[in-house]
């Protein structure tokens, strides 16, 4: 299996680096390899973007060529058994020794453990290891650095390393994630990623970089690409789903008709057109998200980080909700296909095991919408105090008067109903802060006991943020289009409109003048909604184009031979081959013959 893998792997990488394609259409070009993950992601996910980001030119121009050309494999090793999320909180240890100009890796304890990086099992020679770094005796924080912990020549790992694979995984199970430990490893002090931070052969440590956070970049880079990676894997699913259930028959609504298309069902539409829309709406944030990001990196090399701030928070939720949607929405395309969904042949358990780790790696859901509330509950604070929004909370000057927003059920009203939503669940967030620390709490206890609403905070800012984008990035986009492909993609961004407006009822009714009567309107609106869309479901994700060799699935080939496709994957099953498996001579027959 692991061969197969970086078999199939390598053909991926080199072939398309003979068309000197880059790594985003890597990604995409892999999925035609692998149902689950490719064993060399990391390297082209995270080993050469952190090279990029965080070395100097000089450092660059040594290991980035290797890298590209592979001459170097190479991982990105942060998480330890003991800690993922709290990096201020990583144990392993890089101390500098002047006398040999060297650092001294170190893995204390067995809780400081390298665990989780991707390749690192039995595939990457290289990686980049977040440490402590101690110079002088004080101790700097986390710091990366590059280190070689494979012979290039027999792969064998080097003296005072101890690597391996850290076994199976609900999903991931062809990216050999594996477990690293150093006993007294010593590196050059060059090996340093020193772009933000340098020590000099003395010793001394130089902190280049303004912002104390630039460490973290390639955490923003790899979340932003996420939002753009969950579009494309639910796009997948969906359309594995929708197909099926054109060509699926079942049950008899009425006596002297025919069994209908699945797809026909109302509660099938309701399941899978959201899907569809989703799956848009997370392509267009992930394009704005990459502009926004781009923006960043510019002022940024123009030594202005003052942007960079709502970019993390930004990131954050995006990358936080795109995923736990797309797990989420993933599943529901399962539920749709009934048994056969739960068939591993379907790709549908693939794709969800896949989605689901995105919830969890490179930030966890609850984690990073905490960093996204932080940033939310200091912009009002700065609001208070009179001084200028950033432009994705402008809302927030609208909760200033605190009067209620009068309810509008056109897309843009509901657009404004999210904001006023979000508005009004940081306003709470505020107020409750403020009301543990008047009753004696400190701030950080405060903060602890209104974490719960400061998710569901971080979670409407978010959603308002999908809703404004969608609705203005589809409506830029279809200005030139056809009559007919404009309402059918205007029809879309509607549906999500009306469905999250549906979910949230509560809070429109909480921070706007929503009535019951209004309810009612929006629910009969948004089924009204899915039998327009009907006809155009099998067209819409035929339009994401995926091939059978990308969508590597029995339920959603193009040409729609479901029954066949099923049961000739049933007959290459091992257990298959012979007629009698000779457990039954083994154990069973001797069972019977009470023999056992
Ligand atoms: C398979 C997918 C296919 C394609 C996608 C492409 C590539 C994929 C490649 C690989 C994917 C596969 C595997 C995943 C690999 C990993 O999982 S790598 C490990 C990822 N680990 C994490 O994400 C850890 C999460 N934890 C953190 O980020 C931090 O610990 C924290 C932010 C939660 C907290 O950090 P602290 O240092 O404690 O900071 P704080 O006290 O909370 O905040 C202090 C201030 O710093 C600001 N800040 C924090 N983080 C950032 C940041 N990243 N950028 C900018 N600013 C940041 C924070 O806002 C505070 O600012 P204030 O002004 O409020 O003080
Ligand atoms: C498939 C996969 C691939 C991975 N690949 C890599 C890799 O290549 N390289 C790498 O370095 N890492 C990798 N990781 C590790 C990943 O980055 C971490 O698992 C992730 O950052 C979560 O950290 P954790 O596991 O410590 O969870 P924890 O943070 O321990 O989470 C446990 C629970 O504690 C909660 N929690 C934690 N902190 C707080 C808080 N401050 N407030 C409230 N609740 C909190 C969380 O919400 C969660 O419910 C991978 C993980 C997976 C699943």
């Amino acid at each position: 299996m692991y061969g197969q893998i970086v078999r199939d792997g390598l053909v991926n990488v080199t072939g398309i680096e003979d068309l000197g394609l880059t790594s985003p259409v890597l990604q995409r070009t892999s999925d035609a390899f692998f149902k689950e993950i490719s064993p060399f992601l990391l390297h082209f996910g995270m080993f050469v973007p952190t090279i990029i980001g965080q070395c100097t030119p000089e450092q660059q121009a040594k290991w980035l060529p290797l890298a590209m050309d592979l001459k170097i494999i190479g991982t990105y090793a942060q998480t330890e058994l003991g800690h993922g999320t709290f990096i201020r909180g990583l144990e392993t240890t890089a101390t500098y020794d002047a006398s040999t100009e060297q650092f001294i890796l170190k893995t204390p304890k067995l809780s400081s453990y390298k665990w989780w990086a991707g390749g690192l099992g039995k595939t990457a020679n290289h990686c980049i290891v977040l440490a402590q770094l101690y110079t002088k005796g004080v101790c700097h924080g986390p710091h990366p650095f590059i280190v070689q912990i494979r012979d290039t020549e027999t792969h064998m790992p080097l003296p005072g390393i101890k690597v391996g694979e850290i076994g199976p995984k609900l999903g991931f199970n062809t990216a050999d994630n594996g477990f690293l430990g150093f006993e007294d490893f010593r590196i050059p002090r060059e090996n340093l990623m020193m772009k933000n931070a340098q020590v000099t052969k003395d010793g001394t440590y130089v902190k280049v970089a303004r912002h104390g956070k630039l460490t973290y970049g390639t955490m923003v880079f790899v979340r932003v690409m996420l939002v753009s990676d969950m579009a494309y894997c639910l796009a997948k699913a969906v359309t594995i789903a929708v197909r099926y259930s054109a060509v699926r028959r079942q049950s008899q609504p009425k006596p002297d008709q025919p069994e209908p298309q699945v797809l026909d069902y109302l509660t099938q539409q309701h399941k899978l057109f959201i899907c569809i829309s989703t799956a848009h709406a997370m392509k267009l944030t992930s394009t704005w998200l990459w502009n926004t990001f781009t923006g960043v990196l510019a002022d940024m090399r123009d030594g202005n980080t003052d942007t960079l701030p709502e970019l993390h928070a930004l990131s954050s939720c995006l990358k936080a909700i795109s995923t736990s949607d797309t797990s989420a929405l993933i599943e529901q395309c399962r539920f749709a296909c009934g048994g056969h969904g739960y068939m591993y042949s379907s790709n549908l358990p693939a794709l969800y095991s896949f989605a689901t780790a995105t919830r969890t790696y490179e930030g966890d859901y609850t984690v990073l919408l905490l960093q996204t509330a932080r940033f939310l509950v200091k912009s009002w604070e700065q609001m208070d105090e009179g001084k200028p929004l950033t432009p994705t909370l402008a809302y927030l000057e609208q909760s200033r008067n605190g009067s209620q927003v009068s309810w509008d059920d056109s897309p843009e009203g509901i657009v404004r109903g999210f904001d006023a939503v979000a508005a009004g669940r940081i306003g709470a967030c505020v107020k409750s802060i403020r009301k543990h620390i008047n009753n004696g709490m400190d701030y950080e206890d405060a903060w602890q006991m209104t974490t719960v609403q400061l998710v569901g905070a971080a979670e409407a800012h978010c959603r308002a943020v999908i809703c404004r984008v969608y609705r203005d990035e589809t409506a830029r986009l279809t200005a030139g289009c056809s009559p007919g492909v404009k309402a059918v993609l205007d029809q879309l961004s509607t549906l999500y409109l009306l469905y999250w407006a549906l979910e949230r009822t509560g809070d429109l009714l909480r921070f706007s003048s929503l009535s019951e009567r209004d309810i009612e309107n929006l629910q009969a609106r948004y089924e009204a909604l899915l039998l327009k869309i009907r006809p155009n479901a099998v067209g819409l994700v035929d339009a994401f184009d995926f091939r059978d060799e990308v969508l590597m699935s029995t339920l959603g080939s193009y040409d729609g031979r479901v029954y066949e496709r099923l049961m000739e994957e049933a007959l290459k099953t091992p257990l298959n081959r012979e007629p009698v498996s000779d457990s039954f001579h083994k154990y069973i027959k001797p069972m019977m013959q009470g023999k056992l």
